[in-house]
């Protein structure tokens, strides 16, 4: 199937990155890339391919107005992701939301509009198929080993945390994880922050730092043993496979999912 694709943020680690994926699949069409810094520039100049022929323009709401499309992705930013999803679901167009930072009520209002409208959304806090793996394997290791504590690491660019991936499988370990108090019941941070956040009952811990990509442990402990989940993108290419296939899976869709694990055969 052709598909016809906008990207929103299309100058950015991420943006780029998918720019240089849709132009090496025939079936999937570069119609438009908005970045507010470039205004104006031919993308395929920033991405390194040379003329392409699209010219980044200032914003998402514009470029729906102005381009026939099939697809949005969106890799911008947690403030303005929501509005972008919104403006694409009012446009008769399906939202692939990368973008990390979109809260519980978020996506119930999200899931709600793509209802109203019968349009297909995916978010994917993570689109790497390591990570997804990542998070169900830890999802399934909490029904035996409720003692967890996650470590996510990014680079030093990143505005949010914890991250979108630290938070939905925070969300997967607590469907499955009977409710414990961990740690000492007198346990006292000396330092604020020093124990990570708390989400659900177990800690979050961000290290942000320069020469990262994404990296998230997931550690189990029980009596004399530990349980430690890894994964590592040590390159953005490690997302664009499961982007592809979110955009060629919103097409059949006209409701909103929340994690790619919902699409993949598993
Ligand atoms: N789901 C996943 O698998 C992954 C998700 N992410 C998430 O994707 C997001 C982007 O990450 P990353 O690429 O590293 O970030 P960057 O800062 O490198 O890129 C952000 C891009 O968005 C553009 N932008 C910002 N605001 C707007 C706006 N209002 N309208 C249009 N364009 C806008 C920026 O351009 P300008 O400043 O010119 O506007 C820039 O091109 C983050 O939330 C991150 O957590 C990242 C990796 C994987
Ligand atoms: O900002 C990033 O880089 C990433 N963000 C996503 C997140 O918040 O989980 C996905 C991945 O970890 C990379």
């Amino acid at each position: 199937m052709e598909i016809s694709v906008i990207v929103a943020g299309a100058t950015g680690r991420m943006g780029q990155e998918v720019v240089r994926m849709i132009e090496q699949n025939d079936h999937l069409h570069l119609v438009g890339a908005v970045s507010r810094s470039n205004v104006g520039k031919d993308i395929g100049d920033i991405v390194g391919l040379g003329k392409l022929g699209i010219l980044c323009t200032a914003s998402v709401i514009q470029t729906l107005e102005t381009v026939q499309a099939d697809v949005l992705i969106d890799f911008t930013t947690p403030e303005h992701v929501k509005v972008h999803a919104e403006q694409a679901i009012l446009a008769g167009v399906r939202p692939v939301i990368g973008t990390s930072g979109l809260s519980e009520k978020d996506i119930e209002s999200l899931s709600h509009l793509a209802r109203l409208y019968k349009i297909g959304v995916i978010f994917a806090p993570n689109f790497a198929i390591g990570a997804v793996l990542m998070m169900q394997f830890a999802a399934k290791a909490a029904l035996y080993m409720p003692h967890v504590e996650i470590i996510e690491s990014h680079h030093d660019q990143k505005l949010d945390a914890p991250s979108g991936t630290a938070v939905k499988t925070a969300e997967m370990i607590a469907r499955n994880r009977s409710e414990i108090k961990q740690g000492h019941p007198d346990e006292q941070e000396l330092i604020d922050g020093a124990r990570g956040a708390m989400m659900s009952g177990f800690r979050i811990h961000s290290v942000r730092l320069p020469g990262m990509v994404a990296h998230q442990e997931v550690i189990f402990g029980d009596q004399g043993q530990t349980l430690t989940i890894r994964h590592d993108s040590i390159h953005r290419e490690s997302f664009m496979p499961g982007v592809k296939l979110a955009v060629e899976k919103v097409m059949e869709l006209d409701y909103f999912v929340y994690g790619l694990e919902n699409v993949l055969d598993f």
